[in-house]
């Protein structure tokens, strides 16, 4: 979270502690396309990281590389101190990592219980799941029997954002989660976030648009041909950065 309210010392006290996610270096591609030419990203605990940059950058390879959906081809993941590189994408989610990627991730001919149900498998309960998920966005509740893909894009991600927490990640990646939502409902997933924040959850946090994002974060990335080209805390990135990654 932002030190606006006061807390320099809970930021420098996290930072402090082992990072719950780290890329040193970290070089990635599809074939003989490199994507990733060593990148360096370290989540502190309890803090948001944003990712900032504009399409092809390589947001959505580094968040594919940070959940093992990818294989690294050079430097080093990391989780809670312990070098990851090579596990599986299952291993990865084991030791914490969730992820909701680009454009939702919800299974669009179940309903919202039966997506529910799905983080079950995590070994929670479904009442008590779905009674967190009701209580944090009252909407889901009034369409538990809906078919997911018939619900707005604002639903989907509430529901995306929901399963994603059932699962007590220790680092939740979120990718492009203003992708086609309306202003206002951008504003309150990520008010939705900053309070999960509070709470202690990390979160590293690929935008498109700096602006959405920016007030929640504590530092902000800016990506750029697979390459990290500044990092700094928010309101420095944001007095340097153009418009046109500001967004509206
Ligand atoms: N499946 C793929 N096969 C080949 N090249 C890919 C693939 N996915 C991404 N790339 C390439 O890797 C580079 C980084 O893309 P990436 O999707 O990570 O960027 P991004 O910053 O997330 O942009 P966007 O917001 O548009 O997704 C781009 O040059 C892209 O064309």
């Amino acid at each position: 979270m932002s030190t606006e309210t006061g807390a320099p010392g809970a930021v420098a006290e996290a930072e402090q502690r082992t990072p719950v996610l780290e890329l040193a270096g970290v070089r990635a591609g599809y074939g003989a396309i490199q994507a990733l030419h060593g990148v360096d990203l370290v989540v502190h605990p309890g803090s948001v990281v944003a990712l900032l940059g504009p399409n092809g950058g390589g947001k959505s390879t580094t968040m594919k590389v940070c959940t093992g959906l990818l294989p690294l081809n050079g430097g080093e993941l990391r989780l809670a101190g312990r070098r990851v590189n090579g596990l599986s994408a299952q291993e990865i989610a084991k030791l914490g990592v969730c992820a909701i990627p680009e454009g939702r991730g919800v299974f669009p001919n179940l309903t919202v219980r039966e997506n529910l149900w799905i983080a079950t498998g995590t070994g929670t309960d479904l009442k008590k799941l779905e009674a967190v998920a009701y209580d944090r966005f009252p909407i889901l509740g009034k369409r538990r029997n809906q078919l997911a893909g018939s619900m707005s894009g604002g639903e989907q991600q509430m529901l995306a954002l929901s399963r994603a927490l059932a699962t007590d990640p220790a680092v939740l990646l979120l990718d492009e989660l203003s992708m086609g939502l309306a202003p206002m409902i951008v504003t309150q997933m990520y008010e939705t976030v900053a309070e999960l924040v509070a709470g202690g959850l990390s979160v590293l946090v690929a935008e498109q648009f700096a602006r959405v994002v920016l007030p929640i974060a504590d530092t902000a990335a800016l990506m750029l041909h697979g390459r990290i080209v500044d990092t700094g805390t928010p309101d420095e990135i944001e007095g340097r950065l153009s418009s046109e990654y500001l967004g509206g």
